[in-house]
């Protein structure tokens, strides 16, 4: 599912309202009979609402939804913020509707005013600022809009939070945006819901579909994208009744150090179950017996070094080789992880420690064959690239990096983030806080590698990758609960999830 952004939104509700015999009032009617729809069925008549209006089409959409509400028996109050005197054509003509009915509790605010006191127990609707909003809020607004947020009243958003702006939000300061309940987005979801940054603004978030046109749509491109079970299910590939192990490609991990194996173990269980073919393990020779009898199913080669990896050599021809999980960041690991990367033909997974190792050595950089895939999570990219204090800075800089260096770059959370050499960026939309748990990372290195050996192309692994095992978390967490999720368990529902997503 392609993402827009807000002057893609713009253009296809042009084209919708130029070519397809719907005039921009009939969309206002459409959000508001949509967002009208959605509170009705949250809240009873009974519930005091306060409607917050704007100059443009956001408050067009809240003046529209005052008088449904009205219409339904709801005790609704209007305050339409007409400052600067410039209502949007579609504000007028809501506002002369809402009017119409007469005997409405409307104020209209044109200057300096003294802020109604608003119940905690009261639903606002924020139709504030929405995707019209060109900077960060300030003066007056910013001011009732941390008012708003102190009362501590329900509040729900119309299309964005009012002062979020829909994509980038690293200017915007946090208490100068509506902390929204719920956020009922016109049409399509914002880049900016995506970033985990944005959480606390967006609360539950939905969207109401109003009919754009669906042609203009498809016929838009966009650089960000939003990865769904049915797309999950278009990309993973049926197997055939005649294939065999030797189809479905092999494997090398290199990963463990002493204290660290059960790293390489979970990483290898999530290979296992993500369907490669064949698995081999490089790992130090303290952990031999152990991985030969919990890991069974593999192949383990073990490093002349009896704690840690100090030589990766591959002995055969592997079609996916993912380096990191519990390695440590020992010289001669680091040593070991620079020789190879330079020697390396074909993309890398890299993860974890080997990740930290190229931190520790950053010159390592330049010689990763390109398309190689990445998976960070923040403190890692940040040991990589350098401090960021918060999600939206670390997909500028990956957006970056991913170009210059020619790789992938997965950025772990909830929304895990991959970003592609081309600039293009895809969410992944599955998974939860049950995924919060050690290993997790390393079992997720387990699928992606599975995926590369299987010939996914690497975007597609990472992206896919980063899907089935957050779906396999949310399995998981059905029968542990967010807290109680070991690693293990997610691993053990890789072959579930890839069913049900296949289904
Ligand atoms: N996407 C769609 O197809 C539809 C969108 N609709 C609504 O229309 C909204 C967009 O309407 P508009 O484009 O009129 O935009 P807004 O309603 O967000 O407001 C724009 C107004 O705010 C002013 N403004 C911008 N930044 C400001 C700032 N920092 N401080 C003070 N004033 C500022 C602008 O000068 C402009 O007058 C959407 O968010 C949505 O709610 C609906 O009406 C139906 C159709
Ligand atoms: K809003």
């Amino acid at each position: 599912m392609k993402i827009f952004t807000n002057d893609q939104i713009r253009s296809i509700e042009k084209y919708t309202i130029e070519n397809e015999g719907v005039t921009s009032d009939e969309l206002i009617e459409r959000a508001a009979a949509a967002i009208t729809c959605e509170i009705m069925s949250r809240w009873r008549q009974s519930k005091n609402v306060w409607v917050i209006a704007g100059q443009g089409n956001n408050g067009a959409d809240a003046l529209a939804v005052a008088r449904m509400l009205l219409e339904q028996g709801y005790n609704v109050q209007v305050l339409l913020f007409n400052v600067f005197g410039r209502l949007s054509e579609g504000c007028i003509h809501s506002r002369k509707r809402l009017l119409d009915l007469g005997d409405v509790n409307f104020t209209e605010v044109t200057g300096d005013f003294n802020p109604p006191f608003i119940s905690p127990d009261a639903l606002v609707i924020d139709g504030l600022f929405g995707s019209g909003l060109r900077e960060p809020l300030t003066g007056g607004f910013r001011s009732f809009v941390d008012y708003i947020n102190e009362s501590k009243a329900t509040i729900v958003s119309i299309d964005v939070p009012s002062g979020l702006m829909a994509e980038w939000n690293e200017d915007t300061l946090r208490r100068n945006v509506i902390h929204a309940h719920l956020t009922l987005a016109i049409q399509f979801p914002r880049v900016a819901f995506f970033i985990a940054d944005n959480a606390e603004f967006l609360g539950e978030w939905k969207v109401l579909d109003i009919e754009l046109s669906q042609q203009e749509t498809r016929n838009t491109q966009s650089r960000f994208f939003l990865l769904e079970k049915n797309d999950a299910k278009r990309v993973l590939r049926h197997r055939s009744r005649f294939s065999s192990k030797a189809d479905y490609g092999s494997a090398m991990i290199v990963a463990g150090s002493y204290g660290m194996l059960g790293a390489a173990q979970m990483c290898a269980r999530g290979a296992l179950r993500s369907g490669v073919g064949k698995l081999t393990l490089h790992i130090p020779r303290c952990g031999f017996t152990v991985m030969q009898s919990e890991v069974p199913e593999a192949m383990v080669q073990v490093d002349r070094n009896d704690g840690g990896i100090t030589e990766i050599n591959l002995r055969h021809k592997y079609d996916a080789v993912a380096l990191g999980p519990g390695m440590g960041t020992h010289d001669l690991t680091v040593r070991a992880v620079e020789t190879f990367v330079n020697h390396a033909e074909k993309p890398l997974l890299l993860d974890a420690d080997a990740l930290n190792c190229i931190a520790e050595r950053p010159t390592i950089l330049n010689t990763i064959p390109p398309m190689s895939v990445l998976t960070p999570h923040a403190g890692e990219f940040d040991r990589l690239f350098g401090e960021h204090n918060c999600m939206e800075a670390r997909i500028k800089t990956a957006v970056e990096k991913a170009a210059y260096y020619d790789i992938i770059i997965l950025l772990k959370g909830y929304y895990t983030t991959v970003v592609r050499p081309d600039g293009r960026i895809l969410f992944s939309c599955s998974g939860g806080p049950a995924l919060a748990t050690p290993g997790s990372g390393d079992v997720l290195t387990g699928v992606i590698a599975a995926l590369l050996a299987q010939g996914y192309s690497p975007d597609i692994a990472a992206t896919l990758g980063a899907f089935i095992h957050g779906y396999a978390g949310e399995l998981a967490a059905e029968t542990h609960g967010e807290y109680g999720v070991l690693a293990t368990d997610i691993a053990d529902r890789i072959g579930t999830a890839i069913r049900d997503i296949m289904c």
